[in-house]
């Protein structure tokens, strides 16, 4: 099975400072649409791992969160495509969970979904805490310079990091 595992912010849509707090909030970066529905038609399953602690900090309801990926799956199915399983991280960075970035667990959970092993599988990110859940697991830790990308490769990188512009250009890559 051919298996890839996104972040969200900063990598299928702009991220912000102050949060991602609304659907009018939520604007696809350029590009990353037409990614994954290329991708999923392409044979692969496309699933997203996103800590959301906007919830627990009760800058947004679990409401909008669920209308933002609702989003995602429309416009990737009006491409012909189609997004996998979608594993948020709702707690806040004291709350000791399991799941928040840079902890595998949404990972594990994506793995354990689709019955696949994390080993080699591409998780790709915009900050430090994607490439170390990604290293967690065996996983592949790829850094996308949209979002936070390249602040956070200013700070260094782990060195097995694959490095691209944008998930556009991973789609060229892999497919
Ligand atoms: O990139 P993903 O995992 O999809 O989502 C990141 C968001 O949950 C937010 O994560 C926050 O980090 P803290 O959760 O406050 O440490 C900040 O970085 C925000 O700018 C960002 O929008
Ligand atoms: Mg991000
Ligand atoms: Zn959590």
């Amino acid at each position: 099975m051919k298996l890839l595992i996104l972040d969200r912010d900063g990598v299928i849509n702009h991220d912000s400072d102050a949060y991602i707090k609304s659907l009018e909030e939520w604007i696809p970066i350029p590009g990353s649409i037409e990614a994954i529905a290329q991708l999923s038609k392409a044979g692969w399953t496309v699933a997203v791992a996103t800590n959301q602690s906007g919830i627990a900090r009760g800058y947004y309801p679990l409401e909008t969160l669920e209308a933002m990926h609702a989003r995602l799956r429309a416009l990737v199915a009006e491409q012909g495509g189609e997004v996998g399983l979608i594993v948020h991280c709702p707690h806040g960075p004291d709350e000791g969970c399991d799941c928040r970035k840079p902890k595998p667990g949404m990972l594990r959970t994506i793995a354990e979904h689709y019955q696949v092993p994390l080993a080699g599988v591409w998780f790709v990110g915009d900050s430090k805490g994607d490439l170390e859940a990604a290293l967690a697991v065996d996983a592949q830790p790829v850094l996308v310079k949209t979002g936070k990308g390249e602040r956070t490769l200013e700070k260094g990188v782990p060195q097995t990091t694959l490095i691209f512009d944008d998930l556009a250009a991973i789609a060229r890559e892999i497919i």
